[in-house]
């Protein structure tokens, strides 16, 4: 798969992603790092994949609004209220991106075996055309994407520790994303993804 320069993406058909490489500055994104690693209530959740049930290959918690929940691969995860650190890059991400999320999904790589798996981050709390805020802190890791039906339209690039990648747009609709296994030796990895859950509990 052919590795770019995530700043200067390649123009293909649905795709929107920025990327910034510094948006958490180096000394603070070792701190943060720590951080969330020792203050985050880190669950490990069973999936379940065509009626077969896994132990997800990573930790995850999820840190939002109150009330709101967050459903996917057959589980319903409940929330906990965001923490000030949390607010701050939320603040941020408001100011500079004029994004507004109400939920932060935080994924835990805990070595080169842990991953993420392809798929488009489409549930319907998400709405449509939904924008994800995603940062990195930790081990760097590649991130592959490729389009749902154009099948040859496949990239991967790094995602380094403290930057941000916003994917938005139809990007869900028609790209699917992974985070591969790797099998060298490497650190941890936590990564936050900010997202706006439309709360379920008020539609009919
Ligand atoms: O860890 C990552 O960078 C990807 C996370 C992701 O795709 C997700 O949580 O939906
Ligand atoms: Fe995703």
């Amino acid at each position: 798969m052919k590795l770019i320069d995530p700043h200067n993406p390649p123009a293909l058909p649905d795709l929107e992603i920025y990327y910034e490489p510094e948006f958490i500055h180096p000394n603070r994104s070792e701190q943060l790092y720590n951080y969330l690693l020792k203050e985050v209530r880190w669950q490990h959740d069973k999936i379940r994949v065509f009626g077969k049930e896994y132990d997800q290959p990573r930790l995850t918690a999820l840190y939002a609004k109150k009330g709101l929940s967050y459903g996917y691969s057959g589980i319903r995860m409940a929330s906990h209220e965001m923490l000030p650190e949390m607010r701050l890059i939320n603040r941020r991400l408001q100011k500079e991106h004029q994004q507004t999320y109400n939920a932060i999904l935080l994924n835990l790589y805990r070595t080169g075996a842990d991953s993420n798996g392809w798929h488009s981050d489409d549930e319907p709390e998400l709405g449509k055309n939904p924008s994800i805020a995603s940062i990195s802190l930790g081990e760097r890791r590649i991130f592959q994407m490729r389009h749902k039906q154009h099948k040859e339209m496949r990239f991967k690039f790094w995602l380094e520790t403290g930057s941000l990648l916003i994917m938005s747009g139809s990007t869900q609709h028609h790209w699917q994303h992974q985070l591969p296994k790797t099998s060298k030796a490497i650190g941890q990895r936590i990564n936050l993804t900010f997202r706006y859950l439309i709360d379920q509990s008020t539609k009919g």
